[in-house]
């Protein structure tokens, strides 16, 4: 058996001892370490011992090292390379090729506390990153001093990454501000390395970070026509999805939690020819005490649970990346990198994967047994993946094994050549697997691991007593090819080799058994889920149905409201449409006596008066309606025409009479006008008569009266009675006037009262005008009666 026959696999790896935990309850131990052999420094075996009371063989297996428990932190940071994986990253004269460093183990056997350290001690990540930081000294780029620095790294950032300064980033996070920390809110979170109580608040800024191991006495060269930026992310895969550990949760519209977005791990347009996981946040650090602050933060987002094997049991597999990205510069142009527009580099990417374990040892139950069962998942997958390796599949990557499960997927996609794109060779990337174990610890689950990460492995002895104890003779001489005793010898072997095999197979099976168990119980799990989930279906469902129903009855009221509203609209309208019906036939009835009376007017009233009925039939009688509304129209316009003929010659009849009125009139006025002439000249002769009475001397020309008065005159001469004469011209004079006013009312006695009217209307005598109008009224009436305007 020799490890470095297969060295040049995915990973060199390196088996860690835990040291006893005496504070807990530990088992036999199983494991020894085999001495170094001849010419090599640090041992690379172990050997197996299975416990007494099972039938197991016992087995061996190399590593490129193997740590005792009394190995430090420091030891396994310099023994493992980590060195040079970090130089691979710096690239101080090439390209470079990206690093991963990764621990594997059975929860509890000290991965966290290899990788991230304690409260007291460093891990490698811390390590690293001290070295990292030391080696560029003042080459990295701080964005405080280069503000636009961020905006340059996104530009060129294949993951399409939001990278923000450290400084920002770091005040979000340990704001004293409960509204702007987005870490309170989650609380599955894990207490850190660096904060081991976990009653502690969480998002209190560290004070003090560890500064043991010190390894201020290394430093790796660097690429002096270069500059750099140190772009750190962090993520976790849980549950087979990859969640951002630097991002805030999102509050979900449905669930009303905080929750975080899962990521993809996918080619992006920067990156077509590599995988990368893209919507990352990204920060820039500028020095080692920002890179370790945002470590710290970014620890305390990841998922952590306590089982009975580990009080702080990471429940998720961990990625710390720290991108290393260069541009070269020139008197302090920018001119970028490899004739590029922007950043280009390498990254060490720092993996601590969640432990393996069994259920029942670590008595896990409901959702913390689920996540079980796909840490399990993802780590066979991963144990398959890594036998790929040992079995010299390098060159062919099997990607259907690899694709299998988020983890290896993010583990090994990238460290295989590209065959889709040739042309951007880039180095495979680098990685080391530091194996952790408990030599006291869980049997079954430690040497599962074992077998499956161990460079190589051989069966040494079985433990199991042979079947068929050799006699004292075979085992002290060898026996001869070909005899008895050889046959014997083989037979036994084969015996044996089967008797390994059975247990074996036993040990295959209980571990099969094991994953059954725990796919029983997440598929039990998963029917309960489904059965709550289909309550939770009809509960929904029957309240959706309810919300339906009552929305439905909701509107239906509306409709018939609405529609009574129409129907009481048109009923209105309709006995409107009957009133100014009913009106048209009154005014008809007053206006015009020959209105057929028997037209059955009423019908209407009595049909549609205030019946809903009306609205109901009254498509079917509208027709019957516009009939009759027809035919009395044409009767009232044939009435009309008729009106307006008896009109025109009523007016004819009244222009005629009051032509011949006129005339009438001049003829009256010029009688009158005669006897005015008449009457003056009597006037004179009288005036004449009365001054010769006066005077003794009758005037000759004194006018001769009227006949009776001139035959009263001369009585009265006779009589020489002037008194008397005057009294008699009295009396002549008013039967004259008598006579005059009976000429001029003459009309009513003879026939001209109606000339006498109508120039008195004329005059404006209000009386004459009433009784005009009403004479007007009266013949209006009779002529409307009897067709005859006279
Ligand atoms: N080499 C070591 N020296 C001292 N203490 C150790 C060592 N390895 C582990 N421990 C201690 O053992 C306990 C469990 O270790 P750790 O949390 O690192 O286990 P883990 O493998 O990460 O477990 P899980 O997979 O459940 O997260 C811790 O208290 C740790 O300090």
């Amino acid at each position: 058996m020799d490890a470095q026959q297969t060295s040049h696999s995915l990973f060199e790896v390196y088996l860690r001892l835990r040291p006893t935990n005496t504070t807990s309850i530990s088992g036999d131990r199983f494991l020894d370490v085999d001495p170094p052999e001849p010419g090599e420094s640090a041992p690379k075996h172990i050997t197996l011992n299975p416990p007494a009371d099972r039938r197991r063989a016992i087995e061996k297996f190399a590593f490129t090292q193997v740590f005792e428990e009394d190995a430090t932190q420091l030891d396994v940071f310099h023994c493992t390379g980590v060195a040079s994986l970090v130089e691979g990253v710096l690239a101080p004269y090439g390209d470079g090729t990206d690093a991963l460093l990764a621990t594997l183990g059975v929860t509890g056997s000290g991965k966290t506390h290899t990788m991230l350290g304690t409260r007291t001690q460093r891990g490698l990540t811390q390590m690293s990153l001290d070295l990292i930081y030391r080696s560029l000294g003042h080459r990295v780029l701080d964005p405080s001093t280069y503000p636009n620095l961020d905006q340059s790294l996104s530009a060129s950032d294949p993951a399409e990454a939001t990278i923000l300064p450290a400084i920002a980033y770091l005040e979000s996070v340990y704001s004293t501000d409960s509204t702007t920390s987005f870490l309170r809110g989650s609380g599955n979170g894990r207490s850190t390395p660096l904060q081991n109580d976990s009653s502690t608040p969480r998002r209190f800024r560290p004070s003090a970070l560890p500064q043991n191991p010190d390894i201020s006495h290394l430093t790796i060269a660097c690429d002096n026509s270069a500059e750099y930026a140190i772009v750190i992310s962090m993520y976790e895969v849980y549950n087979d999805r990859i969640f951002d550990l630097l991002s805030p949760p999102v509050k979900s519209a449905a669930t009303k939690e905080y929750r975080r977005r899962p990521l993809l791990f996918k080619p992006t347009e920067l990156s077509p020819d590599r995988k990368v996981v893209a919507g990352l946040r990204k920060v820039v650090c500028g020095s080692l005490d920002q890179a370790l602050m945002v470590l710290e933060a970014g620890l305390q987002e990841r998922r952590v649970a306590g089982t009975e094997s580990n009080t702080q049991s990471s429940r998720s597999h961990g990625f710390f990346v720290v991108e290393v990205k260069k541009r070269f510069s020139l008197g302090g142009q920018h001119t970028g990198w490899y004739g590029g527009a922007g950043w280009a580099g390498n990254s060490l990417t720092i993996v601590d994967l969640a432990g393996s374990e069994r259920a029942r040892d670590t008595k896990t139950v409901g959702h913390t047994l689920a996540e079980a069962g796909k840490i399990n998942e993802s780590l066979m997958y991963l144990g398959q993946c890594l036998q790929m390796q040992v079995s010299g599949g390098k060159e062919k990557a099997n990607l259907g094994l690899i694709r299998r499960c988020k983890l290896t997927e993010l583990l090994f996609t990238n460290s295989f050549p590209n065959a889709n794109n040739q042309q951007q060779h880039r180095n495979p990337q680098k990685g080391i697997m530091i194996v952790t174990a408990d030599p006291h610890g869980d049997f079954n689950a430690t040497s599962q691991i074992l077998r499956y990460s161990a460079l190589a492995k051989e069966v040494t002895v079985p433990r199991q007593p042979p079947l068929f104890p050799p006699s004292n003779s075979f085992s002290s001489s060898l026996p001869s090819i070909g005899s008895p005793n050889h046959q014997y010898l083989s037979f036994q072997q084969t015996l044996e080799s089967a008797a390994l095999e059975i247990s074996r197979k036993e040990e295959e099976n209980a571990y099969l058994r094991h994953a059954l168990d725990s796919e029983r119980s997440l598929r039990e799990q998963a029917e309960a889920h489904l059965l709550s989930m289909e309550d939770k279906m009809v509960e929904l469902e029957q309240a959706i149905r309810e919300d339906c129903a009552e929305e439905f009855e909701k509107r239906l009221e509306l409709e018939v409201n609405r529609w009574k509203t129409i129907v009481d609209g048109e009923r209105e309208r309709g006995e409107e449409f009957w009133r100014d019906k009913w009106g048209v036939f009154e005014r008809m009835v007053e206006a015009d006596g020959d209105v057929d009376m028997d037209m059955d007017v009423d019908s209407p009233r009595k049909e549609h008066g205030g019946d809903t009925t009306l609205v109901e039939t009254g498509t079917m009688e509208s027709a019957a309606d516009n009939r009759e509304m027809r035919r009395q129209l044409e009767a009232l316009t044939d009435k009309n025409e008729r009106l307006q003929r008896k009109n025109e010659s009523l007016k004819q009849a009244l222009t005629d009479k009051n032509e011949r009125l006129q005339r009438e009139n001049e003829s009256l006025k010029q009688a009158l006008t005669d006897k005015n002439e008449r009457l003056q000249r009597e006037n004179e002769s009288l005036k004449q008569a009365l001054a010769a009475c006066s005077n003794p001397v009758k005037s000759p020309s004194r006018r001769s009266p009227s006949r009776s008065r001139r035959k009263k005159a001369q009585v009265n001469y006779a009589d020489d009675d002037e008194d008397d004469f005057l009294q008699e011209l009295k009396r002549d004079h008013n039967k004259d006037r008598e006579e005059d006013m009976a000429m001029e009312g003459f009309g009513e006695g003879n026939g001209l009262s109606g000339i006498s009217g109508i120039q008195q209307a004329a005059a404006g005598s209000p009386t004459k005008k009433k009784r005009i109008r009403r004479l007007g009224a009266k013949k209006w009436g009779q002529g409307l009666d009897d067709d005859d305007p006279f």
